[in-house]
């Protein structure tokens, strides 16, 4: 008999169910934000009705991700409160072969990244279409968060940024043409490689880092411990820590 395929959202909530075998009763979590999170948010919340799951206490990383998981009855918290989580959960849009990921086009990217880098562990839970060879490679956006002051200013900088020769700038609009807004009342210039890769992903980050009104970017690089991808052929778990010794680079 034929094996139906399973659709890209069957392969999101494998990665995602997947990831949450990793939630341990106690623990402190990050929440992450986008269609393959929401699946780990949705699993999380129905083993704590069951009982599996007790005294979790987690941060959220958008609006969006709040109201779900307050929905669920999860207990939520600020960074501030549990500035020091356990594990974060959270989906990627590029995943690369050192597992450098890119994340932001759901527009979350700064929460994102504040909750991740607070986490013990960052499982990142993908389909396999978000594999690429290089950054930039899936020839979509590499988000970038900019203030809504000098907006027009930055996206004239950022098109010129030598570390990011080869693509284009543009800011991001909503579905009726209006600059979309982040929860952090801020503006998103997405960047696209469309034929090519980012040639030197960290030089890039750097250099963003430290640009005035560049608020975040959406290169997360290693950060990332684990990622989990759901593809046809199964689910399949990769570590960095095993990548590293691979290259005999010893502790990540
Ligand atoms: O801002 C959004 C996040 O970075 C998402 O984690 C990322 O865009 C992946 O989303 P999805 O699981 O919907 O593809």
């Amino acid at each position: 008999m034929p094996v139906r395929a399973l659709s890209q959202d069957e392969l999101k909530k494998q990665a995602a169910w997947k990831a949450v075998e990793y939630v341990k009763s106690g623990m402190r979590l990050g929440l992450g934000t986008g269609s393959t999170a929401a699946f780990a948010v949705e699993r999380i919340g129905s083993l704590l009705k069951d009982g599996t799951l007790k005294d979790l206490v987690a941060v959220p990383t958008s609006i969006r991700t709040y109201e779900q998981a307050k929905s669920l009855g999860i207990p939520l918290a600020t960074l501030a409160e549990q500035p020091e989580l356990d594990l974060a959960i959270d989906g990627a849009d590029e995943v690369d072969p050192m597992l450098n990921v890119v994340k932001g086009r759901g527009g979350a990217l700064l929460r994102e990244k504040m909750v991740e880098l607070a986490s013990d562990k960052f499982v990142c839970i993908v389909d396999d279409t978000k594999l690429v060879e290089g950054i930039g490679g899936s020839k979509d956006a590499m988000p970038i968060e900019v203030t809504q002051f000098g907006w027009d200013y930055n996206l004239k900088r950022l098109q010129n940024l030598p570390e990011l020769e080869g693509s284009t700038a543009k800011l991001r609009r909503d579905k009726n043409g209006e600059p979309y807004v982040t929860d952090n009342s801020n503006y998103i210039i997405d960047c696209y490689f469309e034929n090519s890769f980012i040639k030197d992903a960290q030089k890039a980050a750097d250099v963003l880092s430290q640009m005035v009104g560049v608020v975040e970017h959406g290169l997360f690089l290693n950060m990332v411990n684990v990622v989990i991808i759901a593809g046809s052929n199964g689910v399949e778990v990769k570590e960095k820590q095993d990548l590293l010794s691979q290259q005999g680079m010893g502790q990540a």
